[in-house]
């Protein structure tokens, strides 16, 4: 096994419902930044060797969220690029820990925001998003106002995405890390 480096992390964190944009905008910030880009849910799918909606369909919703806390301490531990969690991943009460203890130490946690009226249609009727299938809007309002004060107690940054391209997201996130490098002082709550 290669030996992980000590003080190992993200350069940034992206949280977020569905549609918020945390995996495109994951690979426009990398590019941007020239760092390794990695998304969660695609470390779940490696590990259990099918995608997303089938694990939920073959092994249920429970064993899905196993597979993901493992995959959120492991790229936490290990990964020192972008990193997109998936959409629930800050249900998990390990998570949330995990990801208090990174901001603690610096880390940035953005939380990408996106109202109903824009997200339904990036998400649509995409199958891929069992969560959402039946009624995508409902589900996703539903679930939404559920998660919202969990999504920004994690975050150290909100992003508005609703009137922004990805790749103007993810300049905006660029702006505010060299900003807070620039300061030299760690991120407080904050709106961009
Ligand atoms: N700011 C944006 N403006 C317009 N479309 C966007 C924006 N961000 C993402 N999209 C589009 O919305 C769709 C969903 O984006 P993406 O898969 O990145 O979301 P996600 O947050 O990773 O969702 P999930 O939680 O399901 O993984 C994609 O088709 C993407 O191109
Ligand atoms: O919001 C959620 O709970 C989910 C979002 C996706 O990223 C996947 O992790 C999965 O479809 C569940
Ligand atoms: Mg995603």
């Amino acid at each position: 096994m290669t030996p992980v480096p000590a003080g190992t992390r993200p350069v940034v964190v992206l949280v977020g419902p569905p549609g918020s944009g945390k995996s495109t905008v994951s690979r426009h910030l990398a590019e941007l930044l020239g760092l390794a880009q990695r998304d969660t849910d695609t470390d779940v799918e490696t590990v259990a060797g099918k995608p997303v909606s089938e694990i939920f369909v073959d092994h249920g919703e429970p064993h899905f969220r196993e597979l993901e806390r493992e995959a959120v301490t492991t790229a936490l531990a290990t990964h020192d690029g972008v990193l997109a969690l998936g959409g629930g991943a800050v249900l998990d009460e390990h998570t949330q820990a995990a990801l208090a203890a990174y901001a603690a130490a610096g880390g940035t946690v953005v939380f990408l925001d996106v109202s109903l009226a824009h997200a339904a249609p990036r998400v649509g009727l995409n199958q891929s998003r069992p969560l959402l299938l039946g009624n995508p809007r409902a589900r996703w309002a539903a679930l939404m106002e559920e998660r919202r004060p969990v999504y920004e107690r994690v975050a150290t940054l909100r992003v508005h995405t609703d009137a922004r391209t990805p790749a103007q997201v993810a300049q905006e996130i660029r702006r505010h890390l060299a900003e807070r490098d620039a300061a030299g002082t760690p991120d407080t709550q904050e709106d961009a």
